[in-house]
């Protein structure tokens, strides 16, 4: 089955009104042969999700949404406000999200349902902390994790599930492209065990210190479908860089 990979960026709590003009350059790097390859989408705060979406350059997703439609939860965002303000994707349960605002499988799982009810595609991040991966449970936490948090009709047209190991986020350290092998292949078998032989569509990004210099290695990692890129996805030249591995 093939499958067009999907380079999305992740700004985290990073963008004023002057990243606008870094947007518009990898839109403007976004040429007729990437887009035949790849697929990229940027993922900014919340504060430039409308901007962006507006611009109708590239699929623009929020970073993370609450499971309920509306109500009275002060600072939260629902999927319905973020696919109203033009937004394609979400990314749940990353792990900056899972640590910082104790979020269960069970609160992802409700965020990607959410995410379905609005009619956006979730990002759903799944991950080892470097302590599980020593202690060889990577498959396990992995496992665990991917059955929690995905609900009964994941299909590769509403989910994205990215890979990000928890001690390769802004660390500068990845893993072997083997041991990206071995995670991703797994995924996938869990996948394809539970929703069947069309999960084998489903995209499965590798995410954690995704660089231009080791972009080509891990994107041509098995069952590796692009890639979900933090602080490299601030700057165009180095955002493209990392799409170029799909020219
Ligand atoms: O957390 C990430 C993307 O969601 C990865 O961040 P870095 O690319 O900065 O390591």
């Amino acid at each position: 089955m093939s499958v067009k990979p999907l380079v999305a960026g992740n700004w985290k709590m990073n963008g004023l009104k002057a990243s606008v003009a870094e947007f518009e350059a990898i839109a403007a790097g976004y040429d007729a042969a990437l887009k035949a390859k790849a697929e990229l989408a940027i993922c900014p705060p919340f504060t430039l999700v409308a901007t962006l979406a507006q611009k109708g350059l590239l699929p623009v997703g929020g970073q993370d949404c609450h499971a309920k439609v509306s109500g009275a939860h002060t600072g939260d965002t629902s999927a319905e406000m973020l696919k109203d303000a033009g937004a394609t994707y979400v990314i749940v349960g990353h792990s900056e999200r899972r640590t910082d605002h104790a979020e269960t499988d069970a609160v992802v799982k409700a965020k990607t349902e959410a995410a379905w009810r609005a009619g956006l595609v979730a990002i759903v991040c799944v991950g080892e902390t470097h302590a599980e991966r020593t202690g060889g449970k990577t498959l396990d936490v992995v496992g665990t994790q991917v059955a929690g948090s995905l609900p009964d009709g994941t299909t590769a047209a509403n989910t994205v599930i990215a890979y990000e190991p928890v001690w390769a986020i802004g660390t500068g350290l990845t893993p072997t492209a083997a041991d990206v092998k071995e995670v991703h292949n797994f995924i996938r078998k869990e996948l394809v065990k539970r929703f069947g032989a069309d999960a084998n569509g489903i995209r499965i990004l590798y995410g954690g210190s995704v660089k231009p210099s080791n972009a080509a290695e891990l994107m041509a990692v098995e069952d590796v479908n692009g890639a979900l890129v933090g602080g490299a996805s601030l700057k165009a030249s180095d955002f493209l860089g990392i799409a170029a591995a799909y020219k």
